[in-house]
């Protein structure tokens, strides 16, 4: 096999950021409404404030107005869900997102159902989920993640993907199975398994897409992929690296990889995303785009098409 075509996940962020900026001044100049974006987050996780700051700084280059919520890790469920109400009330806010996941203290499903379905640009709430699995994608926010793996999925395969069979690896309710309603909305054959599926390496070898959303460092290599086939790797995983040196306290520096051995599936694979630049920048982008939607709806204006 040749070597696998790299997936650039960032250039098509950079494209789709590029979009929601022009349509966000055409918008705004047509009819003086501003896209506002809440990102709201509890604690000091330090990836969180990495995405965090990356989604709030990204939404202003948009054109966007964007409000950062930094509440302390100590904050109560009802401070919290107070603070949503406030958000779901204020006109200038057409998106709203609680950064995942949250202290262990507050139960994330009641501050996610907590939201305006309408300003979910998540997509993770009971509305939009349901909105999803059943067909009526055109009112739902999708989760940016599966939204994004699929635009890539599509620029190698393009729109139509009848009779291509694809298998998902991870059943979460945030990637695994939005996914899997995104994919067999686009006529593929899809299979969710997971870490108790039965010869899981021989199930992924049957997929022509493959989506590893498993969570564990380079699970997949080659042995799970089919000649030709194209990998989607959403897992980001911090490991060591003590090859790249030590910090001042001795700790072993750490890099990013994936749920798939890239160099081990590249060798079969006819394309595939890396870790970093691949999914990751993508989930930044469709939050900008599912906010600018939100904010057409508002101002009772066709969202562009991403
Ligand atoms: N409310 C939400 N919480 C979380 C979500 C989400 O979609 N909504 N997803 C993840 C984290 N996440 C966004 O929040 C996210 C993860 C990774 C990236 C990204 O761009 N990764 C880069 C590498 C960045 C690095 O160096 O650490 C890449 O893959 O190239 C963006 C967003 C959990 N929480």
């Amino acid at each position: 096999m040749a070597e696998a075509k790299r997936i650039d996940g960032k250039a098509a962020a950079a494209r789709i950021i590029d979009i929601v900026t022009r349509e966000t001044a055409t918008l705004t100049t047509a009819t003086g409404v501003v896209p506002g974006l809440a990102v709201v987050i509890v604690g000091e996780d330090p990836a969180s404030q990495v995405y965090v700051g990356s989604k709030a700084k990204t939404a202003k280059a948009c054109g966007f107005k964007s409000i950062k919520h930094e509440l302390p890790a100590e904050t109560g469920e009802a401070a919290l869900l107070k603070r949503i109400a406030d958000l779901n009330a204020d006109p200038e806010v057409h998106g709203i997102l609680v950064q995942l996941p949250l202290p262990k203290h507050i139960d994330e499903t009641k501050v996610v159902q907590a939201i305006d379905p309408d300003k979910d640009v998540d997509g993770f709430h009971l509305i939009n989920v349901g909105r999803l699995s059943t067909g009526a994608s055109a009112k739902a926010f999708v989760p940016c993640t599966p939204a994004g793996s699929m635009i890539l999925i599509r620029e190698v395969l393009g729109d139509d993907l009848s009779g291509k069979s694809a298998v998902i690896v991870g059943r979460s309710n945030i990637v695994g199975k939005p996914m899997a309603q995104l994919l067999l909305a686009a006529d593929a054959t899809v299979t969710i398994a997971h870490s108790r599926t039965r010869d899981l390496a021989s199930v992924c070898r049957g997929a022509d897409i493959l989506v590893a959303a498993v969570g564990r460092p380079e699970m997949l290599n080659g042995a799970y992929v089919k000649d030709g086939a194209v990998v989607i790797d959403v897992g980001i995983n911090r490991v060591d690296a003590p090859e790249k040196g030590h910090d001042e306290d001795g700790m072993p520096k750490t890099r990013l990889v994936g749920d798939v051995n890239y160099a081990d599936a590249s060798e079969k694979a006819a394309a595939i995303t890396p870790v970093p630049g691949g999914v990751g920048p993508m989930t930044i982008a469709m939050l900008m785009a599912n906010t600018l939607r939100s904010a057409c709806r508002a101002a009772d204006v066709a969202p562009p098409k991403f």
